[in-house]
């Protein structure tokens, strides 16, 4: 396994954010999902190094991160997308990516300059190298920010929600590109789109309010709503989640409503029921 964690707890002030948590995270892609406010961010930047645990143990590569020395071998290794990257306005994004990569110890420029080029094709934006990171749109900021966690080719990617502001087809771009990393590297990722998850992870971690809820793969997740998910012809109780399809159907999902069948159901219907989420947003589906 490239990373284990054991015990991990994290308070701010009197909030526990993370409580007990166990994990083993080895190559190919997991993802991380959980409510606002779960504790999602709290661990990636724990496992990045960014924030040391109140308690427990981490291990990446063998790597301890609370001692000095490995956690430095540790950030050799390691390709870290915070949810909120904080750019330097005034710089362009080559400058960026060059700074970045200095701070990585490419310390031969030429090689800089060529791996520079490389993130920047990876993440299609080699058109606007020179241009200010100031004016670039939300979704390009995003791409730039997933080219920086790209230099120096980690062997662990941490991503927080990678894919948030991107357009459809910039998303799609990233999934493949995910998909290829994780052929030979670690990648975890927290999204809140249950669509990345199904598309592009092997492996699913739920957390919420600091607890790992659930750990297994994709298909696990859905089938935790097995026979609890109903298409029919009138709306069912006002107390489950239910929404009017397009055809005019009535999708409901926890109780059967009169005169349901029964339909496959998809990771959000196991992952909203693992929540006890059903009853949550009761008649809203019928607006
Ligand atoms: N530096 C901090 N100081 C105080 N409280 C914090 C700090 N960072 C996070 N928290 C609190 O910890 C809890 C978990 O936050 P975290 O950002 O880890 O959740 P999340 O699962 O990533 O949420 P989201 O999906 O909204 O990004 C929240 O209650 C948050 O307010």
């Amino acid at each position: 396994m490239t990373v284990e964690v054991r015990g991990l707890a994290k308070r701010f002030g009197r909030t526990t954010v993370l409580d007990n948590v166990d994990l083993r995270v080895g190559p190919g892609v997991t993802g991380l999902l959980g409510p606002n406010g779960a504790g999602k961010t709290t661990l990636l930047r724990c496992l990045a190094t960014t924030l040391a645990p109140d308690a427990g143990e981490i291990s990446a590569f063998g790597l301890d991160p609370a001692r000095h020395e490995q956690r430095t071998a540790l950030r050799r290794r390691l390709g870290y997308l915070p949810q909120d990257p904080g750019f330097y306005p005034h710089f362009t994004v080559f400058e960026l990516l060059d700074y970045v990569a200095i701070l990585k110890e490419l310390t031969d420029r030429s090689r800089r300059h060529r791996e520079i080029r490389r993130v920047l094709a990876e993440v299609e934006l080699a058109d606007r190298a020179r241009t200010k990171v100031r004016k670039l749109s939300g979704g390009m900021k995003q791409r730039l920010a997933l080219a920086q966690t790209l230099i120096a080719d980690p062997d662990l990617l941490v991503l927080d929600e990678p894919t948030v502001g991107l357009d459809p087809e910039q998303r799609m771009r990233f999934r493949a590109l995910a998909s290829r990393l994780g052929e030979s590297r670690t990648v975890l990722l927290s999204t809140h789109q249950t669509e990345d998850v199904a598309a592009l992870c092997e492996r699913v971690i739920v957390l919420t309010a600091g607890r790992v809820v659930f750990d297994g793969t994709p298909e696990e997740l859905a089938g935790v709503a097995a026979g609890r998910v109903w298409i029919s012809d009138t709306p069912p109780a006002a107390s489950t989640l239910f929404w009017r399809t397009a055809d005019g159907r009535y999708r409901t999902l926890g109780e059967c409503p009169p005169s349901g069948e029964t339909v496959a159901p998809a990771i959000e219907d196991g992952y909203l029921l693992l929540l006890g989420a059903t009853s949550a947003n009761a008649g809203e589906g019928a607006a």
